[in-house]
Formats: structure tokens, C-alpha cells, sequence
């Protein structure tokens, strides 16, 4: 199979089955006999196709007489990705962009192929002349059409933070992160792993303020990297690991995480903890908790004990048993579009209520397990308010032997609550949201 056609089934199972789009690129690309260069040009065409999908529909819609919604998803597809090469992508030539695409509807979607061809010829005649909304009439649309956020993101954004900051954040969400590792000092030392990573032409950098994260360039297969399969480092975002670096477990402590696959932060607590004392680390998903198992084994902790449980039920055995409880509370993901351009068009309005309601659910039964003195961390991959300060807010107005307390450290991150918000336009990480609550 060629590359493009690899990325139209990529592109084709995240809108029909809902996929997210990490996923549907691992699966698809993963034991496939594909070189380094394919799978950053797959990746680069999935990725740079969703970024932009509300552009690209755009410009569809100037071109084409049939309405977005009556044309077959194969099609919307391959004249998404065809759009894409041309308007986006230099590399490509723009004949190989046409012919490839017409190429691609003559296999998957037939009766289309002169309609895609009549199209991107007539995009290709015309792309210098797209114009976008006008900025001074109507900048939600202008914001919304040249960052592909939904309309409603626009509007929801725009009443939070000020117009500058909210383009200055859609262009960041727009660009490709940094590929954060963790190493995994239960298994390895800092200074081995990264001569190790270096000695296989990986260029490292350590980060300024949490010792066992790096940030690397020039890994292509990450899984079949020797460092991986023997569990020295895990993926996860600089934002993921100050949660369990708030939380600050100590050896001997027990700990509830209430929400914890696919078990970030859950093994990084276990790897602060020296493998020493317990983790009850919980999800509503069992097979989601299966993931959780797996980099435990990987990673070599065995402190952590999994258990289907939803978050929104009360638990009477565990009330006042736990030293520390974290509530890495299921919700928008809004802080973390870079890495799931699908977000922006994916998520609606009203999820956003739904998920509210769950996330102070789940605060007010976890509330219930921690110790008296002891803490409870609260932290979502948000940057909206109403699911991060507000939620916090909301909770302590109930919650007299509850009181908020300065996070430790971290200074640059923190704001004047003692909390701390971190924009992927301005921390160059994912949106994080952190709250530490100490029983009273
Ligand atoms: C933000 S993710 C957790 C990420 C995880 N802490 C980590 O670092 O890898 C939220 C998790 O909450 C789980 N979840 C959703 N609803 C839940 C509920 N009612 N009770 C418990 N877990 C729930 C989801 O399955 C998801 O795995």
C-alpha cells in the first residue's frame, strides 16, 4: 500500500469510527515493513490534513456545487488530503498531489473520480485567490476558517482571554509537539540513558525543573526502540509528569488514583515512590485499565494494584484511608489539540456541561478517601476554566475541611492561587491544569 493510501484509511477510520488519531496511526502503521521516511510522511499528511480540516472544507466549498454533506466521506477524504499537499505542503508537486488523489478515488470511490479531479484542478488554478473571512467583520469566522477551530471554541475562548491570546494559542495548537520521554530510574539511571539514547544518534535535551524528563529528536520507531522495550522510558508530556510531581508521593505512602489509565502519571507516582508503599489505581475502563498492567510490567513497578471502578459511585471502604488521592478527571482536552487535532471539530458545547458534572462527582467521592491531612490533587488537560478553577471553586464552597494550598515549587508555572494553568502557546507543553487541596 502506498503512503497516501495508508493515510486516507488513517483519516477514514477517525471520522467514521471516532478514532483518535494517535491511535489510528499506531495501529495502522504498527509491524508494517514501512521506512522512517513513509511514516513521517503519513504521519505528516494525517496529522497536517486534521490540523487544517475546517481551511480545507473552506476551500471546498468554493469549489464545489454539491454540498459538503452530500459528497461520500471516502471522497471528502481524498479531496481533504489532496488539498492539503497543495495549499500546505512545498515537497510535493502539485501534479503528483492531483494525480495521486485522482488515483486514490478511482479505487475507493469511483463514480467520484472526475469530481476530485475537476476540483483540485480548479484549486490548483485558483489557490493564490482563496481569500479567508474578513477579519474586521467577523473574526470568529476569520479565527475559526484560519486555525480550523470550531466556531463555538472561537467564541468559548474569545469570552475567556483576550483576542491576541486567542490566536496566539490556535496557532500553537496547530504546531507538532515535543516528544517528552520520562526515564524510568527503577530500572536505569538518568546519565546512562541519555549516553544510550545519544550513542544511537537520538539528539537529548534535559529539562530545566523535572530531572527525569527529556525531550528528544530523531526517533522514528519508538517502540522498537531497546530503550523502550526494556521499559527505561515512557512517553508523557512535560504538563503529565508535574501532576505526580505535585502530588509528591513519598516511599511508604498509599495513594488513590481514581482516574489513572493508560497509567502515566500512575507509574511515575510508583517510580517517586521507589517502588515502595501502594497505589490503588483505578478507572471506569477495563480494558483501558489492561494498558495500565502493561507499562507497569514494562516499566518494573509493582506497587500498583488495578481496579474497575467508577468515579462517580462512593466507595464506604476507602473513606479517611489514603495519604494522597489524584482526580486526573476525564474532560475536554482542550489542552492537548496539538496532539489531537480531532478536538477541534470532534467536541461539543454541551459536552463540556456533562463533563463538569463528572468531574465534581468524582472530586467530592475522592475528597472522601484522603486522610485527615493528608491532599488531593486535582488536574485536567484543559485550559477551560469552567472544567479547571471553576470546578475547584465550586467544590470548596461545600467543602469546609477542605482548604487550597500553594503547589511546591515549580514558581515559573505557578499563578497566584498556588495553582497552576500551563498554555501550549506559552510553556510549549500540553494544557495542563493543577490544583493541590489539603485536607483540614
Ligand atoms: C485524563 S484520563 C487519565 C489519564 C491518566 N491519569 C494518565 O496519566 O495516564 C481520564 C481517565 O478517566 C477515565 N474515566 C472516565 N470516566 C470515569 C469514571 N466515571 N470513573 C473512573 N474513571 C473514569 C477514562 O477512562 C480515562 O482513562
Amino acid at each position: 500500500m502506498k503512503d497516501r493510501e495508508i493515510a486516507l484509511k488513517i483519516l477514514h477510520t477517525i471520522d467514521s469510527k471516532g478514532a483518535y488519531s494517535n491511535l489510528a496511526i499506531n495501529k495502522e502503521l504498527k509491524d508494517k515493513n514501512i521506512s522512517n521516511l513513509d511514516r513521517g510522511f503519513i504521519t505528516e499528511l494525517v496529522y497536517g490534513t486534521l490540523e487544517n480540516n475546517i481551511y480545507i472544507d473552506y476551500v471546498i466549498e468554493k469549489f464545489s456545487t454539491t454540498k459538503l454533506n452530500k459528497i461520500n466521506l471516502w471522497t471528502i477524504n481524498i479531496l481533504r488530503l489532496g488539498i492539503y499537499q497543495i495549499m500546505f505542503l512545498d515537497k510535493v508537486p502539485d501534479f503528483a498531489a492531483v494525480n495521486e488523489s485522482v488515483n486514490l478515488a478511482k479505487k475507493f470511490s469511483t463514480k467520484t473520480s472526475g469530481f476530485t479531479n475537476a476540483i483540485l484542478r480548479n484549486v490548483l488554478r485558483n489557490k493564490e485567490k482563496i481569500e479567508l473571512p474578513d477579519k474586521q467583520k467577523d473574526f470568529v469566522k476569520y479565527l475559526s476558517v484560519k486555525y480550523s477551530h470550531a466556531e463555538w471554541m472561537v467564541k468559548r475562548f474569545m469570552s475567556y482571554f483576550t483576542k491576541e491570546f486567542t490566536e496566539d494559542l490556535f496557532k500553537a495548537n496547530n504546531e507538532r509537539p515535543d516528544l517528552y520521554l520520562r526515564i524510568n530510574t527503577l530500572k536505569t539511571n538518568i546519565e546512562a540513558c541519555i549516553k544510550s539514547l545519544e550513542e544511537k544518534n537520538i539528539e537529548v535535551k534535559r529539562n530545566d525543573y523535572i530531572e527525569e524528563a527529556i525531550t528528544v529528536k530523531g526517533i522514528n520507531q519508538l517502540d522498537e526502540l531497546e530503550e523502550f522495550k526494556l521499559g527505561h522510558i515512557h512517553v508523557q508530556d512535560f504538563g503529565s509528569m508535574l501532576v505526580s510531581r505535585v502530588l509528591n508521593p513519598k516511599e511508604g505512602e498509599y495513594i488513590i488514583d481514581v482516574c489513572c489509565a493508560p497509567g502515566g502519571k500512575t507509574t511515575h507516582m510508583a517510580q517517586l515512590m521507589n517502588n515502595n508503599g501502594k497505589i490503588l489505581a483505578r478507572d471506569i475502563y477495563d480494558h483501558k485499565l489492561k494498558l495500565v498492567k502493561d507499562n507497569s510490567k514494562r516499566l518494573g513497578v509493582t506497587i500498583i494494584e488495578t481496579e474497575v471502578f467508577d468515579g462517580m459511585k462512593l466507595d464506604e471502604g476507602l473513606i479517611e484511608k489514603a495519604d494522597k488521592v489524584l482526580v486526573d478527571a476525564p474532560c475536554s482536552g482542550l489542552g492537548i489539540i496539538r496532539r489531537k487535532p480531532e478536538i477541534k471539530y470532534r467536541k461539543k458545547a454541551d459536552d463540556l456541561k456533562e463533563l463538569r458534572k463528572m468531574q465534581l462527582s468524582t472530586l467530592h467521592n475522592a475528597a472522601k478517601y484522603v486522610k485527615i491531612g493528608g491532599e488531593l490533587i486535582y488536574s485536567t488537560c484543559t485550559i477551560d476554566p469552567n472544567e479547571n478553577e471553576s470546578v475547584i471553586e465550586e467544590f470548596l464552597k461545600e467543602k469546609n475541611d477542605y482548604k487550597l494550598v500553594a503547589i511546591e515549587g515549580f514558581d515559573d508555572f505557578k499563578r497566584k492561587d498556588g495553582t497552576i494553568q500551563l498554555y501550549p502557546n506559552i510553556h510549549n507543553t500540553d494544557g495542563f491544569y493543577i490544583a493541590r487541596l489539603k485536607r483540614v
